[in-house]
């Protein structure tokens, strides 16, 4: 279980995360979604110790996350990554392996072994030796998604993968994460596009700011539950399986 109890994050004095208790079952796909700045990405950073938490306690089987933090593998939004660095696709995905590597050891044999894998897992073994800033948005996502791969992590956290990708690399990446949910992993990605949810995710969290509903995506992603999140911004969305009365078609 990830256990999250009265979480608050601030940023100078605004909340972007107000009072979240929540109780997610390891082993599950699910959907983080809520309107612009509901602090879906800040939900995410809090859970990897990256942001200061004004308050709340974060646990992974009843011990504190930062003694899991090798079992997280996190896939951050491609806007904050700097692609000028000199780097190749393959020495990237190599840098997932790190967080497992002994003190002063570096990536051996299985190690790049494991990399290969990777890299042919999400198809972009022939891209191997190109700089990542020479990459298109889905090529790129996929070195991500290797890079995460490599880390052999048990929970993966995912801010907005599918967002400026080509069809073919979101098709790579869901039936992957499916694949990894069903070896038992817990995914939980941030997603904007709410005609997918039902596809791509068994449970779906809905924020804004605070948590206006956690559960299964047949009692969860109702329209009730989606207007008390996105309100006026929503407009005259229809969801895709889902009834004016709220209920699955
Ligand atoms: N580093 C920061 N400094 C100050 N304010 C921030 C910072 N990061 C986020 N915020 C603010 O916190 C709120 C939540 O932001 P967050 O990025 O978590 O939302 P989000 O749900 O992921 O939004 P989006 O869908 O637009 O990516 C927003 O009001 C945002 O402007």
């Amino acid at each position: 279980m990830l256990k999250v109890k009265e979480l608050n994050v601030d940023y100078f004095g605004n909340h972007a995360l107000q009072d979240i208790h929540i109780d997610i079952p390891l082993g599950h796909s699910i959907g983080i979604i809520g309107p612009n700045g509901a602090g879906k990405s800040t939900f995410l950073k809090a859970l990897l110790g990256i942001i200061k938490k004004s308050s709340g306690t974060i646990l992974v089987n009843d011990s504190p996350i930062s003694q899991s933090k090798k079992d997280i593998a996190y896939v951050p939004q491609k806007s904050e990554v700097d692609l000028t660095f000199p780097i190749t696709v393959r020495e990237t995905i190599l840098t997932g392996t790190y967080p497992k590597l002994k003190l002063f050891r570096r990536p051996g044999k299985m190690e790049k072994e494991h990399v290969e894998r990777c890299m042919d897992m999400v198809q972009i073994s022939d891209l191997a030796d190109k700089q990542i800033g020479n990459l298109s948005g889905g090529q790129l996502q996929r070195v991500f998604i290797a890079r995460a791969l490599a880390q052999q992590a048990d929970i993966f956290l995912l801010d907005e993968p599918f967002v400026g990708i080509d069809l073919m690399s979101e098709k790579i990446i869901v039936q992957l994460l499916k694949k990894l949910k069903k070896q038992g992993k817990t995914i939980l990605v941030v997603h904007h596009d709410l005609h997918e949810v039902e596809e791509y995710f068994d449970k779906v969290i809905i924020f804004n700011k605070k948590l206006i509903a956690f559960g299964d995506i047949t009692t969860t992603f109702t329209t009730e539950n989606i207007k008390a999140a996105y309100g006026s911004s929503l407009g005259n969305i229809q969801i895709k399986g889902i009834g004016d009365n709220g209920h699955h078609d």
